[in-house]
C-alpha cells in the first residue's frame, strides 16, 4: 500500500488542500455513499477486479471478506480514490471518482498498518488529520477515548502496532467522515481493543457514517456493518 508517512510534500500538500476544500460547496444530495458500476482494475499485469458492480446505501455498513489477496484493500484503495478504475465508473456520495479532491474530502481510510506519520505525536497525528479536513476535534478526549492518554506525547514511531491501531481508530472516530473505510480494524488488538473498535465503529454508524469494513472476522465486523460482501475472482457478490 503507497505509504504517506513521513512525506514532507504530503504534509504540505494537505496543508495547501485544507484552504482549498474549506471553501469547496457541500455534496450534492445523493442516497448513495458508494455506486461502482462495471469497476475493472488493473495492477501491473495482475487484473484485480473484474467487473465490480455495488450500491450501497448512505449510512448501510458492508462487511468485505474474502482470502487473502483477493481484492479487499485494493477496492477500498480504489474507493478512497487512490486508485483509479482502468475500466468503469464510481460515485462516492454522488461525486465522480475520477474527483479526487471531492472524494478525498468525504472518505477517510484508515489502512491496515494505521497509516500514521511516524515522527509526529499521537495529539499532532490527530490535529493534523483535523487540519487537513478543515474540522475542529478534541484529540484529547478521543486519545483518552482509546486509552492512549499517556502516548499522547511519544512519536508514533514509538508505540506498539497495537496502540498505533487505536491511534488510528481515534483518528477515523474524530474525523466521521461520511464514508469511512476500515481495513482489518481487528488485527493486532487485544480483546479490550477489539470491543473498542466495535464501541467506536459502532458510535459512527449510530450518527449515519457510512461504514465499509475489510475484516477475516465477520462475527466481529457485521455486529457494526451487518451486510456482508465477498471479494472472490475479482467480483463482489453478497455473501
Ligand atoms: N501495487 C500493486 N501492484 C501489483 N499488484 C498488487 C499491488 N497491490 C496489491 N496487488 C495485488 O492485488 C491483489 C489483491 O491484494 P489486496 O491487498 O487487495 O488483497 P486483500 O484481499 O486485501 O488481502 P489480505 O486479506 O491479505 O489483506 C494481490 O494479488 C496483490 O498481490
Amino acid at each position: 500500500m503507497a505509504d504517506a508517512v513521513g512525506d514532507q510534500g504530503a504534509v504540505r500538500g494537505a496543508q495547501e488542500k485544507t484552504v482549498l476544500t474549506a471553501h469547496r460547496a457541500p455534496p450534492p444530495a445523493s442516497s448513495h455513499a458508494l455506486q461502482l458500476r462495471d469497476v475493472w482494475l488493473r495492477l501491473g499485469r495482475e487484473v484485480i477486479l473484474r467487473g465490480v458492480t455495488l450500491d450501497v446505501p448512505a449510512g448501510g455498513g458492508v462487511t468485505l471478506l474474502g482470502e487473502n489477496g483477493a481484492g479487499k484493500t485494493t477496492l477500498l484503495r480504489l474507493i478512497a480514490s487512490g486508485l483509479r478504475p482502468t475500466r468503469g465508473e464510481g460515485r462516492v456520495l454522488g461525486f465522480d471518482l475520477r474527483d479526487s479532491r471531492a472524494v478525498r474530502d468525504l472518505v477517510h481510510l484508515m489502512p491496515v498498518d494505521a497509516g500514521l506519520y511516524p515522527d509526529l505525536t499521537g495529539t499532532e497525528n490527530l490535529d493534523f488529520a483535523l487540519k487537513m479536513h478543515g474540522q475542529r476535534g478534541d484529540a484529547a478526549g478521543a486519545l483518552r477515548r482509546v486509552g492512549l492518554e499517556r502516548a499522547a506525547g511519544r512519536r508514533v514511531r514509538f508505540l506498539s502496532a497495537g496502540m498505533r491501531k487505536r491511534l488510528a481508530l481515534a483518528r477515523a472516530h474524530l474525523l466521521a467522515r461520511p464514508l469511512t473505510l476500515v481495513d482489518e480494524p481487528f488485527a493486532n488488538l487485544d480483546g479490550a481493543g477489539r470491543t473498542l473498535v466495535l464501541e467506536l465503529l459502532g458510535d459512527l454508524a449510530g450518527r449515519g457514517v457510512t461504514l465499509v469494513i475489510a475484516a477475516h472476522e465477520p462475527h466481529l465486523a457485521r455486529q457494526v456493518a451487518p451486510r456482508a460482501l465477498r471479494v472472490a475472482g475479482g467480483k463482489v457478490e453478497e455473501a
